[in-house]
């Protein structure tokens, strides 16, 4: 197992990365906060935030809707349907109370009607006083609606499903039974003077005139929000944009919607459903629900950002992502994926030698996610066989030695000759650097000599291991 450059532990076999700093914010390289010691931090730059960037990409419809979004954290409720999941009181408190810092404006949880503890468990989270609204989710059914209205939530998700599917081999009813319990149960939500949202569970399999029906009802009779639900995970971004964009124009209520990730597609289907004019997006931590879960907060996140940064640092509290996904992740014993937007244990680290030179200059050349703005670090890797000078000279800089260009060049092309071999490790890279600068100040060593060098390296090995 190796140390991730933020900090996580780690199984993916990134090895031996080294870090050096952005020569936009100077070069006193330090180590990495929870780094090993091949580690070495180098934090952010500054680029970007107040002033505009010429290089943004152009501002689409999104924009427009960006501002107006919601996002209803279900890690409390879909995520405890994910297979690994059982979260008792106490962690079920600190997720929920985690989230609320983080600044989701609805927490979901699980129905009160499925266990004794969900629903003393909903109870105990209405109490917290959390900003966040508290929404539980139940059938379509009056006896769960009951039971939901008494909890102190301040609101029911309420879900049917619709498609042919799950009326034949789930609940087993018509859609004229399904409008007319809808109506039933919508009106005794109202009636207690909370929030009420009505969906329609595997949309995306229903038949379009049932669907825009029955949300056409429910909106006439006042219900908060309509959900549209993704449950089987096939809608891509234009079936998304289509259905969105169609309800748009038939209902005045909020729309929410529910994105399942089965097939990799739950963020872009949430942002592609923004663009169409959906308010409220579900998210769990990590994604986590049935299956392989839905749209991830923290991709959702990235995605927000990518378009409107200032804005979405100004609605979450950011730095909180990577504490919120450590304290799910260890609930549900899984790890962060190295590959996860933002958290990934590689998010922010940049190998190649032409990545490097360029992300040295202005990080903005190679990313599009400020890594200071989510509390964590930046890392360009050398020690390999694709590093450059540009890198090496950077971290000559960060070690204090003083070396021509030329140098630095003859010591990177060791530093390659060594890593066509195997990687080497920054504790590797250091020393080479520092036997060439000190074999260069006493002038036993010049560029190009390359026996010369082998012969230091050599000798400084046999002091190391006591063997000269
Ligand atoms: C796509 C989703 O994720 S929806 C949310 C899923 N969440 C949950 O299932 C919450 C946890 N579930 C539970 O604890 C239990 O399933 C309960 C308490 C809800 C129901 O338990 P049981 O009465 O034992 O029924 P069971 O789970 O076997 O079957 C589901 C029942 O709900 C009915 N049902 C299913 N979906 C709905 C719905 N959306 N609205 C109304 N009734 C529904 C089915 O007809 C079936 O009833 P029946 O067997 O009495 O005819
Ligand atoms: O209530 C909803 O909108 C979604 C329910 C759900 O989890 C799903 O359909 O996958
Ligand atoms: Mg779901």
């Amino acid at each position: 197992m190796c140390s991730s450059p933020n900090g996580d532990a780690d199984t993916n076999g990134v090895q031996e990365m080294v870090a050096v700093e952005t020569r936009q914010n100077g070069m006193n390289g330090s180590r990495a906060r929870n780094g090993t010691a091949h580690h070495h931090g180098a934090n952010g730059h500054s680029f970007g935030t107040q002033h505009h960037n010429p290089y943004a990409p152009r501002a689409s419809d999104f924009l427009n809707n960006v501002c107006n979004f919601k996002i209803i954290e279900s890690t409390l409720r879909e995520g405890e349907q994910f297979a690994n999941s059982f979260f008792d009181t106490d962690t079920k408190i600190a997720i929920a109370k985690a989230l609320d810092n983080f600044g989701v404006e609805y927490l979901e949880l699980t129905s009160p009607a499925a266990s004794e503890q969900s629903r003393r468990d909903c109870e105990a989270i209405c109490k917290l006083g959390l900003k966040a609204k508290i929404l539980t989710h139940i059938r379509c059914h009056m006896d769960d609606a009951r039971i939901a209205v008494e909890t102190g939530v301040d609101g029911v998700d309420v879900v049917i499903g619709t498609s042919s599917f799950l009326r034949e081999f789930s609940h087993g009813k018509d859609m004229s039974y399904i409008t007319k319990i809808a109506i039933e149960v919508i009106n005794f939500v109202k009636s207690k003077g909370i929030e009420v949202r009505f969906s329609t569970e595997d949309s995306f399999r229903s038949d379009l005139v049932d669907l825009l029906s029955i949300y056409q009802t429910v909106d006439k009779i006042g219900v908060d929000r309509v959900g549209i639900a993704d449950t089987v995970g096939c809608a891509n971004p234009r079936q998304v944009y289509e259905l969105v964009r169609t309800l748009r124009g038939v209902v005045g209520c909020d729309i929410e919607i529910h994105l399942h990730n089965d097939t990799g597609m739950a963020i872009a289907n949430a942002y592609t459903a923004l663009e169409a004019g959906a308010t409220h997006i579900d998210t769990s931590v990590l994604g986590i629900g049935e299956r392989v879960g839905i749209t991830p907060l923290g991709g959702l996140v990235a995605c927000l950002y990518a378009a409107n940064p200032e804005y979405v640092k100004s609605k979450y509290n950011l730095g909180m992502l990577r504490e919120i996904e450590n304290l799910v992740a260890e609930a549900v014993e899984v790890n962060v994926p190295f590959s996860n937007p933002i958290t990934g244990y590689v998010a922010f680290t940049h190998k190649a030698g032409i990545h490097a030179k360029a992300i040295l200059n202005n990080p903005s050349t190679y990313e599009i996610l400020k890594p200071e703005d989510f509390g964590l670090t930046r890392y360009v890797s050398i020690g390999h066989r694709l590093t450059g000078w540009n890198a090496v000279k950077s971290r000559v800089e960060q070690l204090g030695l003083q070396l021509s260009d030329d140098e630095v060049k003859d010591a990177t092309a060791k530093i390659k000759e060594l890593a066509d071999v195997r990687t080497q490790s920054m504790d590797d890279v250091d020393s080479l650097l520092r036997v060439y600068h000190s074999g260069i100040q006493s002038g036993a060593l010049e560029v190009g000599q390359k026996e010369t060098l082998d012969r230091l390296l050599r000798e400084h090995r046999a002091t190391q291991l006591g063997t000269a």
